[in-house]
């Protein structure tokens, strides 16, 4: 659906709304079409006899728990109503009056609730601003306690629509039914434990009134399957050869860290990249070609400790060593994982290379030292960070890192560099401050070596987009699409604990399969 990739504020939803009211929708037309579209969900979720109890707030979140509610109720579910409020929204008190009139009984204390099997949630939406406090604030925290399941609508209450912030307390639903377009607050890391299983009910906003407000091409969008899968490298043209689709030079490992080149090796594999060069340290050299024997596995010489003491270029060392004719011979270069910071000169080595250049894990922190903007400015093409939140701290200690998406905007546009800024909910920023947040992940890939998979990943997708029309920052936003989906894939199959990285490496191409079905049958 086209609309799933758009990510609105409170006050983007609401001009939204100004303009499709001004154009003549009727403001009780629409509730009452959100409110039977979410009752069609809700059909499909519950079965009729279930007792549901609704809770309504005063606002027109609560307008819309009170349609449900009415539906329900004539298809054949024991409704009752929890609505605490004095004063109601004309339009809410409507609706009220009328479920009273159809005798769907109400309470106004959590003490006199029956019991029930479902919970709707329409006690506020995105006109929430100030704290939950008191008696509504018991009420929350009462119905959280009872572990049943909430579904809330549009955004479970409490939640601060854009910031995802917890305002007093807030309903922890298992399911969420974001109305219309997706509200940003539910893209935020700190929302996580509130939404559950998140949707999109689809109410036919015009694109013309979304483009209106969010311009035409919106700063923050999310990653969905259409916009990864437009980006692949798939299908393949029929004429091509190796060199055609890409050649990565990944420079990793260490004799203390082997397993970060394998596993960086591994996910650039999953690429489908024409031509995969591998620069570790020499003694590294036959496991590399043990676990790759398609790579070319280019052996370095090293410090004492066994780190890359420099990239052996034609003239710079002889003997067995595989020599690296040109850096810029690649069509991507993606460095850090199991580098270790014993050899800082590594980075101003590499920085100036003419191709698209991933920096990761070690290279992050190498890079802190030897200063992170100073080192970035010398840089003419596309450079792309991709720090946890530890790493990110380091990279730019000035940046407050509480609002993901404000810090990696300031970071990218401090640096020049397109900063991807992994967690639960992974955001990229290019300079210019366009974002993409991944919207599904699993905590699966909460474990050490997961982010080796995805730089290896990531450099085999950018090493293959050289003369195609993809914009650098839309890759990014792919490769980490395709890691959480298949790490999504691999713990449906195995537990969120059956997820190491090397099975996670196992998972890129038939996660992606499923998408290809057709083309492959
Ligand atoms: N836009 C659309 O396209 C569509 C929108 N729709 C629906 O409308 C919802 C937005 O409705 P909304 O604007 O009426 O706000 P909502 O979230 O119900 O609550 C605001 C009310 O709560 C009150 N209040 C606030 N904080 C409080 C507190 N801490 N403690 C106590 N009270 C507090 C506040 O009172 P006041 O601040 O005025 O005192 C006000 O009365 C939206 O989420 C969606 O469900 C759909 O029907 C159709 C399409
Ligand atoms: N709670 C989580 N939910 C979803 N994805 C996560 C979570 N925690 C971590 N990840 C993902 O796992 C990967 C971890 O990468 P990283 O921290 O660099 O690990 P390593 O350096 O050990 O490989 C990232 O892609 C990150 O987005
Ligand atoms: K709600």
């Amino acid at each position: 659906m086209t609309k799933e990739k758009f990510i609105v504020t409170a006050d983007q939803m609401r001009q939204i709304e100004a303009r499709i009211f001004t154009a003549g929708m009727p403001v009780a037309a629409l509730m009452e079409k959100v409110g039977g579209l979410i009752c069609q969900r809700l059909q499909a979720i519950i079965s009729p006899g279930k007792c549901i109890g609704i809770l309504v707030g005063p606002g027109h979140n609560g307008g819309d728990a009170l349609v449900v509610a009415r539906e329900l109720h004539f298809r054949g579910y024991h409704v009752w109503i929890y609505q605490p409020f004095s004063k109601l929204k004309e339009l809410t008190s409507q609706h009220f009056q009328y479920t009273q009139s159809l005798k769907i009984p109400c309470y106004q204390e959590i003490s006199q609730l029956p019991s029930y099997d479902f919970l709707i949630d329409g006690l506020f939406g995105f006109g929430l601003e100030r704290e939950i406090t008191d008696s509504i604030a018991a009420a929350v925290n009462y119905f959280n306690s009872k572990n049943q399941p909430i579904i809330s609508i549009d955004i479970p209450s409490g939640l601060h629509t854009d910031t995802g912030e917890v305002l007093g307390t807030a309903i922890q639903a298992t399911h969420t039914f974001c109305l219309g377009l997706w509200k940003q607050g539910l893209l935020q890391e700190q929302a996580l434990p509130y939404i559950g299983k998140a949707e999109l009910i689809d109410f036919d906003i015009p694109l013309a009134d979304i483009h209106a407000v969010i311009g035409d091409i919106p700063k923050i969008k999310r990653i969905t399957q259409t916009t990864a899968l437009s980006t692949l490298p798939l299908p393949r043209p029929l004429i091509t050869h190796k060199y055609k689709q890409g050649h990565l030079l990944l420079i990793c490992g260490s004799r203390r860290y082997a397993g970060g080149a394998i596993l960086t090796g591994l996910g650039a594999r999953a690429s489908g990249v024409g031509m995969l060069s591998i620069a570790v340290p020499e003694s590294l050299k036959m496991l590399l070609a043990s676990q790759l024997p398609e790579a070319l596995i280019i052996g370095c010489p090293e410090t004492e400790t066994g780190a890359i003491a420099h990239l052996p270029f034609v003239g710079c060392v002889s003997g067995s060593v595989t020599h690296l004719t040109d850096l810029n011979s690649f069509t991507a270069i993606a460095c850090g994982p199991g580098l270790t910071k014993d050899n800082i000169s590594i980075i101003p080595e590499i920085i100036q290379c003419q191709c698209p250049l991933v920096l990761d894990a070690d290279a992050l922190n190498i890079l802190t030292q030897i200063g992170t903007i100073p080192t970035l400015k010398q840089r003419k093409s596309a450079i792309i960070l991709t720090p946890h939140t530890g790493e990110f701290q380091r990279l730019f200690p000035n940046i407050d890192h509480t609002d993901r998406i404000k810090a990696i905007q300031t970071a990218a546009e401090e640096s020049g560099a397109i900063v991807l800024l992994k967690g639960a909910r992974t955001a990229i920023s290019n300079p210019q401050g366009n974002v993409w947040i991944n919207p599904e992940s699993t905590p699966a890939l909460a474990r050490g070596g997961s982010g080796d998979v995805l730089t290896g990943l990531l450099g085999g997708l950018l090493a293959q987009i050289m003369n195609k029309e993809i914009f650098i920052e839309d890759i990014v936003a792919t490769a980490a699409w395709w890691h959480s989906q298949a790490g999504i894939l691999a713990a449906q199959t195995r537990t969120e604990l059956g997820v190491d990285a090397f099975t996670l490496t196992q998972y890129l191409i038939p996660v992606l399969k499923q998408y290809y079905s057709e083309r492959y049958k």
